[in-house]
C-alpha cells in the first residue's frame, strides 16, 4: 500500500540549512546568558537545568552549542529562547518554496503530517507557526523531537510510529540525511531523499530521491518494498 503518512525531518528537508546555522543558532548562542539570568528560576527552565550536567552550566550548554550537540536539555532551551525572537519579529521561519504548497496538498488529500526533527517540539511548532509562508502549524498531527531517540538509531521510527499509532509501512520518512533514512527504513517505514542543490545536499544512492516536495510524489505512489531507480 502506498504511504499514508508522511514524516518530514525541518534542517535540509523544509528549511536552508544556512537559516538553522546561521540565523536559528547563533541568535540563541547571543541571547543564552542573558536568558539564564532573566529565567533561570522560572519552572520549565529551572527544570530544564536539571537536565544540564556541571556546576558551570553555561559552560556546559556552549560546549554542547559548539559540537552542535543534539541534546534534549539544550535543544529545549533553544526553543525556549526562540519563541522570544519569533514574538519580537528577529526570527521567521525559512521553508523552500515548495514545501509550504505541497504540504497544504498532501494534508488536503488526506494524508496526515507529523515532523521530526532534533530542535525540540517547541522549536519546531515556532517555526512553522511563524513561516515565511504563514502559520502552518495546524498542518501537522505530531511534533516528535529527541525525546522519541536520537534520529539516526531505528528503535526512534519505531517509537514514533508507536505514538502515531501508524503502521510503520504507512510512514514515508522525508530526509536529507541518509543515515536518518536508514535508520527509519531499517524500522519499516518507506524513505524519500530531499537532495537540494541549494542546500549543498548529497545523493547518497540509497534511497528513492527527491529535489524538492514536488519530486516526493513518485515517492508517495510507490508501494513499500518496490525498488526505486
Ligand atoms: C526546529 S528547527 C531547529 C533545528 C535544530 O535545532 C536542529 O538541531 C536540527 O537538527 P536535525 O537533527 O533535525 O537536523
Ligand atoms: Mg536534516
Amino acid at each position: 500500500m502506498p504511504p499514508t503518512h508522511i514524516l518530514t525531518d525541518i534542517e535540509g528537508t523544509t528549511t536552508a540549512i544556512a537559516f538553522v546555522h546561521r540565523s536559528l543558532f547563533p541568535y540563541a548562542a547571543e541571547a543564552l546568558e542573558d536568558f539564564l539570568a532573566r529565567h533561570a528560576a522560572r519552572a520549565d527552565v529551572a527544570a530544564t537545568l536539571r537536565d544540564v550536567p556541571g556546576e558551570d552550566k553555561l559552560a556546559t550548554l556552549r560546549g554542547w552549542m559548539a559540537e552542535d550537540a543534539k541534546v534534549t536539555p539544550l535543544k529545549a532551551l533553544q526553543g525556549l529562547i526562540w519563541r522570544q525572537g519569533y514574538a519580537e519579529g528577529a526570527l521567521r521561519g525559512h521553508l523552500w518554496p515548495d514545501v509550504a504548497p505541497a504540504l497544504r496538498e498532501w494534508q488536503a488529500s488526506g494524508l496526515r503530517l507529523a515532523v521530526y526533527s532534533s530542535g525540540s517540539e517547541e522549536a519546531q511548532r515556532l517555526l512553522f507557526r511563524h513561516s515565511e509562508a504563514g502559520d502552518l502549524e495546524g498542518l501537522f498531527e505530531g511534533f516528535f523531537d529527541t525525546r522519541m531517540g536520537a534520529k539516526r538509531e531505528a528503535a526512534s521510527y519505531a517509537r514514533i510510529a508507536g505514538a502515531w499509532r501508524a503502521s510503520p509501512g504507512a510512514i514515508l520518512f522525508l530526509s536529507d540525511v541518509a543515515e536518518e533514512l536508514d535508520a527509519a527504513r531499517e524500522a519499516g517505514l518507506s524513505t524519500c531523499q530531499l537532495v537540494r542543490p541549494e542546500d549543498g545536499t548529497r545523493p547518497s544512492g540509497r534511497h528513492p530521491e527527491a529535489a524538492d516536495f514536488i519530486g516526493v510524489t513518485p515517492c508517495l505512489q510507490r508501494s513499500e518494498g518496490v525498488a526505486h531507480g
